[in-house]
C-alpha cells in the first residue's frame, strides 16, 4: 500500500522549461514549422518527460505481464488457457509476435508472471505469482482489493528495476487467454457504454461468441456494481492481474520520468486506470497504435490521447509499443540531427 501510495503521489508535471526549449530547437530546423508532425511532438513530450532539452532514448525494454482468468470457464475466449503458460516464456525467447518486434527495434523483453495458471516455474519469466489466475468475475470479484494493489505494486516493482537498470524507454505488454473480457469491462464501466458496444472478437471468437461475451461482461458489471470513482475498486471486481501490474508499471515510469509506450486494447484499460488514480500520469504516455478492436475508439475517447499508426493489428503482447520504438527514436534522430536554418547556410 505504501509503495503504492508514493508512487502515485511523486507523479508530477511534465518539465516546462525543457519544452519551451525543444519546441524553440524545433522551430529553427530546416522544414515548414511543425511539418514533421508527431515526430515533433514526441520530441517535445520527450524533452518535457527527461527534464533535458537532448536524451537518449537507445535503451528500451518491453515489460509483459501474465496472468489467467477465472472468467475463462465462461466460455468467453477460443484458445486454450494453457496458451498463456506456453507463451509468456517465448516472448523472452524472442520468437513471437513482441519478441521479434523488439529483436526488430533492438529492444529487450522481460516477462513476469504476476497470475499464471500453473504449478511451475516459467522458464526466463520473473516469477511475481499473486495467485494462479482470477476467480470468475461473473459469479463474484475476480480479486481482493488487497490483491488489485499488489497487482499494482509488483507492476511498480518490476518496472523500477527495469529503470534503475538504465532502461529510457519502456513499453507495456501483458499475455492472458480471455484478457479481453475484463478490458473491454473495465471500458465498458468508464464510458458508461453497453458492454455489447465494446466487445470483440479477441483472439478469434465467432460472432455468437462475441454477443456472449458481451453478456458476460453486463452480467459481471451488474453483480459486482464497481465503484468507477475508485479504479482499485474497479480493477478488483472486474479487472485482472496483469491489467494491474501494467497499471502500476505506467504509473512508475510517470514517477520515474520514463515515457511509457501503450500496446493494444489491454493496456489501453490498465492506461485508463492509471489517469483515474493520477491525471497526471497521462502526460508520459506514448500511444502507439489504434488496436482492431471495437473498445479502441471508445477507449481513445475516454483517454483523450490520438495513437500514432492504424495497423489493424490485434495481437497485444507489447507488439504495437515494440513497432513504435523505432518511431520514437526517429523522433529523436530528426530532434538531435536535422541542421537549423543557420547551420545549413539559408540565406533566403
Ligand atoms: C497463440 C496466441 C498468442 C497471443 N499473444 C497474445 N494474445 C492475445 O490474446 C489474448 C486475449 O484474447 P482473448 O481475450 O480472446 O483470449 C491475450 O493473451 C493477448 O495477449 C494471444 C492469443 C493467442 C491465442
Ligand atoms: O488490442 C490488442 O492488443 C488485442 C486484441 C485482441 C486480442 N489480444 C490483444
Amino acid at each position: 500500500m505504501e509503495l503504492f501510495k508514493s508512487t502515485i503521489a511523486s507523479i508530477t508535471n511534465l518539465n516546462e522549461e525543457m519544452m519551451k526549449k525543444a519546441q524553440e530547437r524545433q522551430d529553427l530546423l530546416i522544414k515548414p514549422k511543425g511539418s514533421l508532425g508527431k515526430l515533433e511532438e514526441i520530441s517535445i513530450q520527450l524533452a518535457g518527460i527527461y527534464g533535458q532539452d537532448f536524451y537518449d532514448t537507445t535503451k528500451k525494454a518491453i515489460i509483459a505481464f501474465a496472468g489467467d482468468h477465472g472468467v475463462y470457464e465462461e466460455g468467453v475466449a477460443p484458445n486454450a488457457q494453457e496458451i498463456t503458460k506456453i507463451q509468456i516464456p517465448n516472448y523472452v525467447r524472442k520468437i513471437t509476435g513482441v519478441g521479434a518486434l523488439a529483436r526488430f527495434a533492438n529492444a529487450d523483453v522481460y516477462g513476469v508472471d504476476v497470475g499464471v495458471n500453473c504449478d511451475e516455474l516459467l522458464p526466463g519469466v520473473i516469477n511475481r505469482k499473486i495467485r494462479k489466475g482470477t476467480s470468475n468475475m461473473a459469479k463474484g470479484p475476480a480479486m481482493s482489493y488487497e490483491e488489485a494493489i499488489f497487482s499494482i505494486e509488483i507492476g511498480i516493482e518490476e518496472t523500477n528495476k527495469l529503470i534503475d537498470a538504465g532502461y529510457r524507454v519502456i513499453g507495456v505488454g501483458e499475455m492472458g487467454i480471455a484478457n479481453t473480457t475484463p478490458t473491454s469491462a473495465i471500458i465498458s464501466v468508464y464510458g458508461d457504454y453497453e458492454p455489447i458496444e465494446v466487445t470483440g472478437i479477441g483472439a478469434g471468437l465467432n460472432s455468437e461468441g462475441v454477443i456472449h461475451k458481451a453478456n458476460v461482461i453486463k452480467k459481471s458489471i451488474e453483480l459486482n456494481a464497481p465503484d468507477k470513482n475508485d479504479p482499485v475498486d474497479v480493477l478488483a471486481k472486474v479487472g485482472g492481474f496483469e491489467i494491474g501490474a501494467m497499471t502500476g508499471a505506467i504509473l512508475a515510469c510517470a514517477s520515474r520520468n520514463i515515457p511509457v509506450v501503450l500496446d493494444g486494447v489491454i493496456s489501453y484499460a490498465s492506461a485508463i486506470l492509471a489517469i483515474k488514480l493520477n491525471p497526471l500520469s497521462k502526460l508520459y504516455m506514448i500511444p502507439s497504435h489504434f488496436s482492431a478492436e471495437p473498445a479502441s475508439k471508445k477507449a481513445f475517447d475516454l483517454l483523450e490521447l490520438s495513437p500514432m499508426l492504424q495497423m489493424d493489428m490485434r495481437l497485444g503482447e507489447g507488439s504495437g509499443a515494440a513497432l513504435c520504438f523505432n518511431i520514437i527514436e526517429a523522433a529523436n534522430f530528426t530532434y538531435k540531427n536535422m541542421y537549423t536554418f543557420e547551420e545549413a547556410g539559408f540565406t533566403v
